[in-house]
């Protein structure tokens, strides 16, 4: 079971209060379809994922953004059961979606990147650890199904 203290709580709560799901979403999305090219593979119904121009200002990356960050805020108010919640989300991204699960993490830092440059100097490192602990506990969580 993973142990959360208080300050993590209040870092990883304050986050989401601070930031626009909406622009981290795209950015995040974006950053990974446009880094690591191959994850465009999986959003063959997106259209145009050509070069980073065509990433940025298509409409279906910007509301997928949304979407994944949307289940990190579900993950952010469950954060005793993140594993049970992402059970569902876990078995998806495996069994239909066949996603190579190696992928997670690359989102998870390209996450990372975007909000510590919409946080900028609050970005400390201890609100980094708290932030990267969660993700990787996302990450894990979204694991799981894979076997
Ligand atoms: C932080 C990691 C991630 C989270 C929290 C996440 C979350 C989600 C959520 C909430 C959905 C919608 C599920 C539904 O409709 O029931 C979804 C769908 C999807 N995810 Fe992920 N995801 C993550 C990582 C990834 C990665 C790394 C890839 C591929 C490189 C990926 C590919 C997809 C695809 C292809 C869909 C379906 C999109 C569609 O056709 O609408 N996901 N994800």
């Amino acid at each position: 079971m993973v142990v959360w203290t208080d300050a993590e709580r209040a870092a990883i709560t304050g986050i989401f209060e601070k930031l626009d799901s909406d622009v981290v979403g795209l950015n995040a999305l974006g950053r990974c379809l446009i880094v690591y090219p191959w994850t465009r593979r999986y959003f063959a119904t997106f259209g145009n994922l050509y070069n980073a121009a065509a990433i940025m200002g298509n409409p279906k990356v910007a509301a997928h953004g949304k979407v994944v960050l949307t289940g990190l805020e579900t993950a952010m108010k469950n954060m005793d059961s993140i594993k049970k919640n992402f059970s569902a989300l876990s078995e998806l991204h495996s069994e239909k979606l066949n996603v190579d699960p190696d992928n997670f993490r690359l989102l998870a830092d390209c996450i990372t990147i975007v909000v510590a440059g919409l946080m900028g100097s609050a970005f400390t490192a201890e609100i980094q650890a708290a932030w990267q602990k969660f993700l990787a506990v996302v990450v894990s969580a979204l694991c799981r199904q894979y076997h």
